[in-house]
């Protein structure tokens, strides 16, 4: 079977990039959009703050006014048609590295031209070229990345050979030291522009996760752990039992006739049910003691350092305690909402769903003898010896 990266790697460097496998595309794709804009105008700032330099060396006699025109007219139709190209989307529907090919061919080109026509500047266009290499964050793929380091330092490797025994500061008047001194400040503000970007975006994506993960082990209806969130929590107190020997209880609390409630009164009435159990669960366990909604109207309860005499004693409390809940005030019509609960003390060695099987089968116990009460399920019996072994 294939899979989207072979799909991709298979496609040429020019074909349309794909949908995406994102279940909302869309939105994905924009806030993808809106990043690249917000660094392609980083990058124009750059330009814009090296040409006002280079005006600057222009007027201080440092080079030939054309020279700078040139310079400015180049990078200006290119940065042009690249902001274009992002501002119209075009780009977003082409793969690397086709923009990228023209984006890194501006600014290296441009700085090499000015290499040639202004060769005293020279240090100053090798500083903008390896700053303009910062540009590579703009890529999409790694290898566009890579491609740009090689380029910059191939051009810079060039300019170096070429321009190597000219290349002096112009320190010999004020301006052009204060201009210099502004080329690098340029170099060093747009390091820690990108970098001050990035880490804005990997705040964001750490924070995105944290409430993906919480998402992810929370039930949407009562707000308490799902499934996934208590079982997690479960095996971690169950290892910590194993290792403290401590015992651990595992109870199933389930509504009585909830479907009852759901046909009579409606399934928003049902839904506040399950969402007042959460709540009055959380309340009234232990701080310790972890409380999750293992599916329809079934909550696990998860109590550490807890004997079957304590669980029993707790279970039956919290169970009285839904009974006697003003039921009355949480729906319309209600006439009473009873629990039946099972539990399990797990055993040492036990595994978590040897204990619920157990909790389980103590919940059917008690739904089969009435309901509205708490049952606990005996110790798992010892695997039975096989015949002739010797104990
Ligand atoms: N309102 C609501 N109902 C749900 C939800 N999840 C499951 N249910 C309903 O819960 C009911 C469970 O019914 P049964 O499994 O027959 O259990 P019961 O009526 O409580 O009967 P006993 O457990 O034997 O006392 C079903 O009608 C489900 O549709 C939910 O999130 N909200």
């Amino acid at each position: 079977m294939s899979t989207p990266r072979d799909h991709a790697l298979s496609r040429p460097l020019w074909a349309p990039t794909p949908p995406s496998v994102h279940a909302d595309g869309a939105a994905h794709r924009q806030r993808w959009q809106r990043r690249t804009w917000q660094l392609h105008q980083s990058v124009l700032l750059s330009h814009l703050y090296a040409f006002s330099l280079l005006v600057g060396y222009s007027l201080a006699g440092y080079a030939s006014g054309p020279a700078v025109a040139w310079y400015g007219a180049w990078v200006a139709a290119g940065m042009g048609f690249i902001t274009w190209a992002y501002a119209s989307g075009w780009c977003h529907t082409r793969r690397d590295p086709g923009l990228f090919v023209v984006h890194q061919a501006v600014s290296i080109l441009g700085v090499l031209g000015l290499l040639v026509a202004a060769p005293q500047l020279a240090f100053q266009a090798l500083v903008m070229l390896i700053a303009f290499s910062a540009d590579g964050f703009l890529a999409r793929s790694r290898t566009s990345f890579a491609v740009t380091w090689v380029l910059t330092l191939a051009a810079a490797g060039c300019a170096i050979v070429w321009m190597g025994p000219q290349m002096r500061m112009p320190t010999t008047t004020l301006a052009g030291q204060l201009l210099t001194v502004g080329v690098l400040l340029g170099a060093v503000a747009r390091c820690i522009g990108l970098v001050t970007f990035f880490r804005g975006m990997q705040y964001r994506l750490s924070e995105a996760l944290a409430q993906i993960e919480n998402l992810v082990r929370s039930d949407e209806l009562t707000g308490i752990a799902n499934r996934r969130g208590i079982m997690e929590v479960l095996q971690r107190h169950q290892a910590q039992a194993g290792r403290s020997g401590r015992p651990l209880c595992v109870a199933l609390l389930d509504v009585d006739h909830f479907k009852r409630i759901n046909d009579q009164h409606g399934h928003d009435s049902g839904d506040r049910v399950l969402r007042t159990l959460g709540a009055l669960l959380t309340a009234h366990t232990r701080a310790i003691d972890s409380v999750g909604r293992y599916g329809g109207e079934e909550f696990l309860l998860a109590m550490p350092d807890t004997t079957a005499a304590q669980a029993r004693e707790a279970l039956e409390r919290l169970r009285a305690r839904v009974e006697s809940t003003a039921w009355a005030g949480i729906f319309p019509g209600a006439s009473g909402v009873t629990v039946t609960i099972g539990a399990a003390v797990c055993q040492p060695d036990e595994s978590v769903e040897s204990a619920i099987r157990r909790a389980d089968a103590a919940l059917y116990e008690g739904k089969a003898a009435g309901r509205n009460r708490v049952v606990l399920a005996l110790p798992q019996a010892a695997p039975a010896v096989p015949a002739g072994v010797q104990v």
